[in-house]
Order: C-alpha cells, then sequence, then structure tokens
C-alpha cells in the first residue's frame, strides 16, 4: 500500500497551562481532499501553525510526509522542498509588493554570473501558475490594486509553483472564506483538478456544505482532541459532522422577529449615494429593522458599510440618521460616529482589533475616552463591559487581560461584533459579521443582533453573501445590481431566493 501523504501523530500543545492541542492525529492520503473541522477554539489553526513551523509542539510529536520523518522541527524551507505549503486565512501578502514578488519571495533564481534576478523570467513563471488556476491577472499588479478573490488566486498560486503532483500536499486554512459565492464553483473545479493530479489537500472551513461536497474524508476537533478521525464524508451528514463539532444539535429554525410597524420612521436614510462602484444606491433602515444588503462582485454591497460609516468617500448623495442630516461626502468616520452611527468591519485584524492589546482594552478603550471617572471606576466599568460581552457571544476563553491576537479567529470575531453592539448605537453597519465564526456560534451571533433590534430599537445593516444568514435574520433584503437596489425582499425570507436573484443578476454581465 502507497504510504499516506501526511501524517500527523501525538502531537499536543499547551500554552501558559492551557493545553489547547492534546495527543491530535490526523492521516492524509494521496490525492485525497480531507477536511478539518471543529468548533471555534477547538486547535484547528494551532495544529496548521504547528505542520507550518511557526508554533513548536510539545514533546513527543511525530510528522511525517511520503513515508519519512518530516519533524519536528519543522523548517519552512525543508516543507516547500518536500512539498507541504500553506495558504493561509489572511493569505499573508505583502500589499505594496507587486503579484510576482509575493509569488516568487524566496524563490527568486539570479543569473549565473551577473546575480541579477531575470524579473521577465520571473514575471512569466508567475503568470503560468494565475493561468493553471483560470486567472489573467497581470503579475507586474500591485497586491494592493487587487479585489479579494484576486488575492485568494495569488496566495494559492504561490503555495502552487514548483510542486511536484504526486508528492505534494497543500494546505487550506479558511482560504475560501474571503471569496465571492460566486467564485465557488470555479475554486472547487481547481481543487479537483489538483487532486486529480495526486495532490493532496488539507482544507480547513467552517462551510459544512463545503466540506461534504469536496472533501472525501474528514477529521473532527473539538477541545483540542481528534473526536472524529477519518470519517468518511459520502457516509456522513451534515447534523452528525455538527454533533461532533459541537457535542450538541443547532436549532436552524429562522429567528423569531416582532411584526414591523412600517410606519415606524426610518432611522438610517441613504439617498442617491455614489461612492466607488455604488451608483445612486437609495434605500432606509427604520428603528428595530435589520436589513440585509447582498449581490455579486462589484454589486456595491461590499462598499456600502464603509461610505454610510464615512471610512470611504463618498463623490454624491445625502446620508440621514434620525434627524440629522449630511451630504454625503462630507462625511467621515468622526461625524458618522457623531451620528451614531457604529461600523464593524470585515478586515478584523486590519482595522477592527488591536491585536496585541488585551481583550478588556480592545472592548472598552473606544468608549472610556472621554469619560471623567476615576480610575478604579473606569476599571470596574471595564471589567463589567468585558463580563457582558462574554455573556452576550461567549467569547472563549474569558481573560480580560488576554491578548486579542491570541484568540482563534472566530473568537476575536465575536469579540469585534460585542465591541461595538454593546455601545449601542443608534445605527449598526456590519460587513460578513459571521466569517469565521461556527455553526453554533453564528446563531449566537444572529440571535444578538435581532435582540438588539427590539430590544433597544437600534437600526441593524448587514452587508453579506451568507444567504443563509440573511434569510434567518433579517425583516428586508436588498439585492443590489450595478452600485444600487435592483430586488427588495421582504416577508417570509428565502436563502434561495436570495442567491437566484444575485446570481441572475451577475449572469448577464458575466456573460458581456
Ligand atoms: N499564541 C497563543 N497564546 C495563547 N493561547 C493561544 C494562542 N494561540 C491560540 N491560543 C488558544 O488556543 C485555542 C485554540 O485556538 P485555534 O486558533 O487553534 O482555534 P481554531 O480551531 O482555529 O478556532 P477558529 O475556528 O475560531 O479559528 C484557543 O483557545 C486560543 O485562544
Amino acid at each position: 500500500m502507497d504510504s499516506a501523504r501526511l501524517e500527523v501523530h501525538n502531537t499536543s500543545k499547551t500554552f501558559g497551562s492551557a493545553r489547547v492541542l492534546d495527543r491530535a492525529e490526523l492521516t492524509v492520503a494521496p490525492g485525497e481532499v480531507h477536511g478539518l473541522i471543529g468548533q471555534n477554539g477547538s486547535g484547528k489553526s494551532t495544529l496548521i501553525k504547528i505542520l507550518s513551523g511557526f508554533h513548536t509542539p510539545d514533546g513527543g510529536a511525530e510528522i511525517r510526509f511520503n513515508g519519512a520523518r518530516l519533524g519536528p522541527p519543522m523548517r519552512p524551507k525543508r516543507l516547500a522542498d518536500a512539498g507541504l505549503t500553506f495558504v493561509h486565512q489572511d493569505l499573508g501578502l505583502v500589499p505594496r509588493l507587486s503579484v510576482v514578488e509575493n509569488v516568487r519571495v524566496g524563490r527568486l533564481r539570479h543569473g549565473r554570473f551577473s546575480r541579477r534576478v531575470r524579473w521577465q523570467h520571473e514575471a512569466a513563471l508567475v503568470a503560468e501558475s494565475l493561468a493553471f488556476l483560470g486567472s489573467d491577472i497581470d503579475p507586474w499588479t500591485p497586491v494592493a490594486q487587487l479585489t479579494l478573490p484576486q488575492r485568494g488566486v495569488v496566495a494559492i498560486a504561490r503555495a502552487l509553483q514548483g510542486r511536484d503532483r504526486e508528492r505534494s500536499c497543500v494546505v487550506l486554512d479558511e482560504a475560501t472564506q474571503n471569496l465571492p459565492k460566486e467564485v465557488l464553483p470555479e475554486f472547487y473545479q481547481i481543487i479537483r483538478r489538483l487532486t486529480a493530479e495526486g495532490t493532496s489537500i488539507v482544507l480547513v472551513s467552517h462551510r459544512l456544505d463545503e466540506i461534504l461536497d469536496l472533501t472525501d474524508r474528514v477529521t473532527v476537533l473539538r477541545d483540542g482532541r481528534v473526536v472524529g478521525g477519518g470519517i468518511r464524508t459520502a457516509e456522513s451528514s451534515e447534523g452528525e459532522l455538527m454533533e461532533l463539532m459541537l457535542g450538541y444539535e443547532v436549532e436552524r429554525d429562522r429567528i423569531d422577529r416582532p411584526d414591523r410597524d412600517s410606519s415606524q420612521p426610518p432611522a438610517l436614510t441613504c439617498e442617491d449615494l455614489f461612492a466607488g462602484t455604488l451608483r445612486s444606491a437609495s434605500f432606509t433602515v427604520r428603528r428595530g429593522e435589520i436589513v440585509g444588503v447582498t449581490g455579486a462582485v462589484d454589486a456595491g454591497h461590499d462598499e456600502l458599510p464603509y461610505v454610510i460609516a464615512g471610512a470611504r468617500p463618498a463623490s454624491a448623495g445625502r446620508i440621514s440618521v434620525n434627524d440629522e442630516s449630511l451630504a454625503a461626502r462630507a462625511l467621515d468616520v468622526a461625524r458618522a460616529s457623531r451620528l451614531g452611527i457604529a461600523l464593524v468591519p470585515r478586515d478584523r485584524s486590519g482595522e477592527g482589533l488591536a491585536m496585541t492589546l488585551s481583550l478588556l482594552e480592545n472592548l472598552t478603550v473606544p468608549r472610556i475616552h472621554g469619560r471623567r471617572w476615576r480610575f478604579w471606576l473606569g476599571r470596574s466599568w471595564q471589567r463589567r463591559e468585558f463580563s457582558r460581552a462574554v455573556e452576550l457571544l461567549g467569547i472563549v476563553p474569558p481573560r480580560p487581560d488576554l491578548a486579542a491576537g491570541q484568540l482563534s479567529g472566530g473568537n476575536q470575531q465575536k469579540l469585534l461584533v460585542s465591541k461595538w453592539l454593546l455601545q449601542n448605537p443608534a445605527v449598526l453597519v456590519l460587513h460578513e459579521p459571521t466569517q469565521a465564526v461556527d455553526v453554533g456560534a453564528r446563531r449566537e451571533l444572529l440571535l444578538a443582533l435581532r435582540r438588539a433590534a427590539d430590544e433597544t430599537g437600534m437600526a441593524v445593516l448587514i452587508s453579506s453573501i451568507e444567504a443563509e444568514d440573511l434569510a434567518s435574520v433579517c425583516d428586508r433584503v436588498l439585492v443590489l445590481d450595478g452600485g444600487a437596489v435592483a430586488h427588495e425582499l421582504a416577508g417570509e425570507l428565502d436563502a434561495d431566493l436570495i442567491l437566484e436573484k444575485s446570481f441572475a443578476l451577475a449572469e448577464p454581465s458575466a456573460a458581456s
């Protein structure tokens, strides 16, 4: 029998006194897609970071690749030479550098005598890798100018280069999280093409539909332990996997919402907004209402949260919150905040949280300034706010002094959402709020938004491509196309209908 492509044996990791990975085992066969799933904080990223050499495991671990011992220690150069490569959640690209520099870093070839890098040759190699992925991105483009899906393709091209197809393994750590729904089928085809050539894939994902569609087998982690090793996906179901991951069944009903009084005046009014891809976007969100905005790539829903919160300039239009109204062009973050608008951005690490500051500081610093409290009063207020956040969204571990960067991705997301939710803004605007959040916590997060809208009258606008989330929590969903509202869906919302409307609008333009 062929040896396994990747074997992880007896691998544990302890931070301080907390053992977050406990004797993990994982075996990936040649040419298979192997899913790695588990709830937030279950140890998936820790295991991947051990494989990539970022964390050193506790003693006793052994990692083998194509039958030979690879580590620990896991040396990055040795991993790449052996054919074990990674695409991390944050993609790990340097925005100010070009695509070619990002892809070829560490692999640039020099002329024999001149020692100069032959850039044209390097760019041709990169163009070839991109073409394999069905992309025609110009290798000289700075990464900063690329869309998120394009950045995803670049990160994958970097992981694939120079591989020996029949001996390599690519680890995709939540790499599909940044890709819009309509490019996913293409991405899945790439994965199938790779495995057909003999490459193995490890896929870490919170999307159980993706895991069931794409993987041959799956390994399930719970609280740092493997609770299901190499389960055949064809013989399993979403419900079974969910129960293994969480240890309980998740309710999937639509979240109850009170009957809306449609005569209520709007809390947020946007009139004829022009900004980036937005072209005359007009709509309202009433007090206590949750409105979803969605659409295909470049429809404008991605841009909207930032324009409303004054984080991106608008060229025309008006934005009003209750009785106060402003030309959108005059809006900046400070003015938006004075109007009562708060933003939960998509980019958690870049714009949302300060990763080196504590959970307590992240949660309360935006509000503690300006309060003329005595130090100790401020301190006890901070601790109370932290307890509220933990209660609201179940942040784990609930340690106020931990640095935000030491939380798992999903728990960072919960921290970010609670930071703004607890401020009780008049208008809360969120971009992909459930990203990286596991299936159980996702419902808790949506329920918390629903409660805030119902109990405090907060007007909530959610920009997302997660049709299921929008259908379960929103009062209305607006589907954007070409920067303006093309459809308004209300009443009994249905995820399939939301997707159908978004895609139906995307198709004609994709063909042109
Ligand atoms: N550098 C660190 N120091 C201390 N604790 C850490 C550190 N990195 C991770 N942890 C803890 O290890 C546990 C596992 O985290 P990990 O990121 O592996 O979870 P995960 O399964 O990838 O979660 P998610 O789905 O939310 O990304 C968490 O409790 C986290 O807070």
